[in-house]
C-alpha cells in the first residue's frame, strides 16, 4: 500500500494573500484524489506543500504518517507532473524517463532496462529510441506519466497533466490515468478546475473555494449531497431560490422567496428565519405546459442537445435563468421558444443549504 498524505490545519500566506486557509485533509495510501477549484483557489499551493517546494506558514504535512517538517523536495517519496509535462527536447525517450534514476546514480543497462518496463506500462513499448518531438501530445503525455513513475514515487502529484490536450484526447488520457494508477496502487493527488475530470477519475475529491476546504466526498456524494452553495454551483448545473427558510418539517425545509415557496430536503446548517436558497439539479425538473400546484411559470427560450440528454433553458417570470433537462424520448414534444411553460420538482429531489 503507497504512502497516506495528511494535511493538518495547514495555512499558506504570501504577504498578505491567504492561498490556503486551516486545511485539513486525509488522503488514503492508494487513493485517487482529486482537488478541484476555480483558478486561484489554491490548488497548486496545496500541491507545492505536499511536494514540499514551499513550506506551510502553520500546520503541518505529513505523508505516510511521517511529519514532513524539515525535509526538503528532494527526499520527499513524491514525484510531480506538471502542466507544461517539462520533458527534455534533447533526450530520447528513454533517456527522459530514467532522468531521475540518473540523478540517483542508477547504471546506465539498468537505467534502460526501467525506462522498457515503464515503456510497456505506458503502453508506449519500442518508443525509447524516438525523440520527444516524434511524439504526439497523448505520447508525450504519458512519457511524463512514465518519468514521474521511474523514481518509485509513494505519491505522485499531477497539476493539470491534462489541460493542454484536445477534448478527445483528455477524455482517453482520463481512462488512462484511473486505469495505471488502479496498476500501480500509487498514491495520486490530481488538481483540476474541470469538474468532469475530477468527477471521472477520483475516488474522492476535494472542492476548494478562495483558500477554503468546502467539502471532501466521491463524486457521487458531491453531486447528490452538496454540502454547500459554492459546491452545489460549482459541481454540475443546478437551479437556485433563494429566500427565508419558513418552517422545516421532518427534514423538508420550506424556503420564501420572490418566486413563491419551494422545498427540499434540509441541509445541516438550515434554520427557520435564515437565509438559504434551494437547490434542485435539470434532470429533477419536470416541464409541463399546464399550470400544476407548486409549479413555476416560465418562458422558453431555447433548447441544447447535449448528446444523452436536451437542456430546455427557461427564464422565470421575475427574470432568473432556469435549466431543465429533457429525455431524448420526450425530445419530439418539447416547448418552442417563446412558449409559456410550467416547470416543478418534488422536494425530495432538492436541496436546501443555507447561506452564510
Ligand atoms: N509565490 C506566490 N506569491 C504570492 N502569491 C501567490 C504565490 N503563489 C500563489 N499565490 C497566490 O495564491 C493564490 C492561490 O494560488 P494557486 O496557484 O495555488 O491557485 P490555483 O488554484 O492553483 O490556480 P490555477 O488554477 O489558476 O493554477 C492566488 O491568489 C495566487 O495569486
Amino acid at each position: 500500500m503507497s504512502h497516506s498524505v495528511d494535511l493538518m490545519d495547514v495555512e499558506m500566506a504570501f504577504g498578505g494573500v491567504h492561498a490556503v486557509r486551516r486545511l485539513s485533509a486525509h488522503v488514503e495510501g492508494g487513493e485517487f484524489f482529486s482537488i478541484l477549484g476555480p483558478s486561484g483557489c489554491g490548488k497548486t499551493t496545496i500541491l507545492r506543500l505536499i511536494a514540499g517546494f514551499i513550506n506551510p506558514t502553520a500546520g503541518r504535512v505529513l505523508i505516510g504518517g511521517k511529519d514532513m517538517a524539515g525535509i526538503g523536495a528532494d527526499r520527499r517519496p513524491t514525484s510531480m507532473i506538471f502542466q507544461s509535462l517539462a520533458l527534455f527536447p534533447l533526450m530520447s525517450v528513454w533517456e527522459n524517463i530514467a532522468f531521475g534514476l540518473e540523478v540517483r546514480r542508477m547504471p546506465k543497462a539498468d537505467r534502460r532496462r526501467r525506462a522498457e518496463e515503464l515503456l510497456e506500462l505506458i503502453a508506449l513499448p519500442g518508443y525509447g529510441d524516438r525523440m520527444v518531438h516524434e511524439l504526439s501530445g497523448g505520447q508525450k503525455q504519458r512519457v511524463a506519466i512514465a518519468r514521474a513513475l521511474a523514481v518509485e514515487p509513494q505519491v505522485l502529484l499531477l497539476d493539470e497533466p491534462l489541460s493542454a490536450l484536445d477534448l478527445k484526447l483528455r477524455q482517453h488520457m482520463r481512462a488512462e490515468l484511473r486505469a495505471l494508477q488502479k496498476r500501480t496502487g500509487v498514491t495520486f493527488i490530481y488538481i483540476t478546475h474541470d469538474q468532469s475530470e475530477a468527477l471521472a477519475m477520483s475516488d474522492r475529491v476535494a472542492v476548494m473555494s478562495a483558500g477554503v476546504l468546502q467539502q471532501i466526498a466521491t463524486p457521487r456524494e458531491l453531486y447528490s449531497s452538496p454540502a454547500t452553495p459554492f459546491v452545489a454551483k460549482f459541481v454540475g448545473e443546478t437551479n437556485e431560490f433563494a429566500g427565508k427558510v419558513s418552517r422545516t418539517v421532518d427534514g423538508i425545509a420550506v424556503v420564501d422567496g420572490p418566486h413563491g415557496s419551494f422545498a427540499g430536503r434540509a441541509g445541516d446548517e438550515v434554520v427557520v428565519g435564515g437565509t438559504a436558497a434551494v437547490y434542485v439539479r435539470p434532470e429533477a425538473v419536470t416541464v409541463s405546459r399546464e399550470a400544476r400546484p407548486d409549479s413555476l411559470e416560465a418562458r422558453a427560450d431555447r433548447i441544447e442537445f447535449e448528446g444523452a440528454v436536451a437542456m430546455l433553458h427557461a427564464t422565470s417570470r421575475e427574470g432568473q435563468p432556469l435549466l431543465a433537462a429533457i429525455p431524448n424520448q420526450l425530445l419530439s414534444r418539447a416547448p418552442a421558444a417563446g412558449e409559456t411553460v410550467w416547470l416543478s420538482f418534488v422536494p425530495d429531489e432538492a436541496l436546501v443549504l443555507a447561506h452564510g
